[in-house]
């Protein structure tokens, strides 16, 4: 349930824009999102494509609560971040992790359609290299892999990376299958975590996946899950009931959206793992003047503004303002 349910805002509340993208990354050149000025700050509303309205309303939930709630208090001031490398060639690799100084975890995408295994045994040698001891590797296929094609690539992975692998995020797509690919890793005496994320992003239950024992570790996102006290309850009910892992990640968010994120991990008590909220670092250009770049593997916790010059000079094209604008109504009659 949504933790507020203001009104629909009013248009000059909201602002929508188009941000080209430093690097291709899950499709995408350029990324649209939804700004909404509200009492209590900014939010975002950019659910993918693919994504239907009721989906997409838990995207909305997040937004408002953010833009007339706020975030909760914090308890720590700064929060650490996974570097994120697209599909690239091992030749780009060091040139992305540029963008994410002082990191010492990557997440590595795998399975990439259109590419074969040794570009990604490639990709992921490389991203080791640059890291060089203590440096931490996630690969994250995003279900392309079926069972097979999975225990293969993982093994290649895992011979790679040795202990320097941190998990294996979604290597299939389904719950059954990921239940009987970490039994398969067990009995090939691979120790390779798995990590769920899409089989959360797009459940009616987050918890579900942990109860069928699929996951090592769960990826918890505040705009797929309806807003940061809504992540911070999953969290908890994960952590003490299933004792899993928790990694908060984001969606390609711009630095409004990702400061939500950061809101959420801040806030969270015990442990976290390095977030995967440094991806601004993918974007060519921003809501606000200040990103939120990773610096020192770390981002800074704390409201971000969008900036009026900034969200006039990317403003969406008429056609797409209009068929933001629509979505955003529609999703707003489904909240309750
Ligand atoms: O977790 C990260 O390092 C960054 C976020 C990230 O990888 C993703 C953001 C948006 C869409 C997703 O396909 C992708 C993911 O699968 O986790
Ligand atoms: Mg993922």
């Amino acid at each position: 349930m949504a933790a507020v349910a203001p009104d629909l805002p009013l248009p000059s509340q909201v602002h929508v824009v188009a941000l080209p993208m430093a690097r291709r990354f899950r499709g995408i050149d350029v990324r649209e999102a939804v700004l909404v000025d509200g009492p209590a700050g900014w939010g975002e509303f950019s659910p993918f494509e693919g994504y239907d309205d009721a989906e997409s309303s838990r995207w909305l939930a997040a937004c408002l609560e953010a833009a007339y709630l706020g975030p909760p208090r914090p308890l720590r001031e700064r929060v650490e971040v996974n570097a994120t490398v697209p599909a690239v060639p091992a030749a780009d690799v060091a040139a992305v992790l540029a963008r994410f100084p002082g990191c010492r975890t990557a997440k590595v995408k795998v399975a990439e359609r259109g590419q074969v295994l040794a570009d990604d045994l490639d990709r992921v040698a490389a991203v080791r290299d640059v890291l060089g001891p203590g440096g931490r590797v996630r690969v994250d296929a995003n279900g392309g892999w079926d069972a097979a094609q999975a225990l293969d690539a993982l093994r290649g992975i895992a011979r790679v990376l040795g202990p320097g692998l941190d998990y294996a995020e979604q290597p299939v797509a389904g719950l059954e299958d990921m239940v009987r690919l970490r039994t398969s890793l067990a009995a090939a005496g691979l120790e390779v975590p798995l990590a769920a994320d899409e089989l959360l992003r797009r459940a009616e239950d987050p918890l579900a996946v942990a109860l069928a024992g699929a996951a090592d570790v769960v990826v918890v996102k505040v705009a797929p899950l309806g807003g940061v006290r809504r992540l911070l309850e999953v969290a908890e009910e994960l952590r003490e009931r299933y004792a899993v892992g928790l990694t908060v990640s984001s969606a390609l968010d711009t630095s409004v959206g990702l400061s939500d994120g950061v809101a959420a991990a801040a806030a969270l008590p015990g442990p976290v793992r390095a977030a995967g909220l440094g991806t601004a670092a993918l974007l060519a250009a921003d809501v606000t003047a200040d990103p939120l770049l990773p610096v020192g593997g770390h981002v800074r916790v704390g409201p971000v503004v969008a900036e009026p010059d900034l969200l006039a000079r990317w403003a969406a094209p008429p056609e797409r303002q209009r068929w933001w604008r629509d979505r955003l109504r529609r999703c707003h009659a489904l909240l309750g």
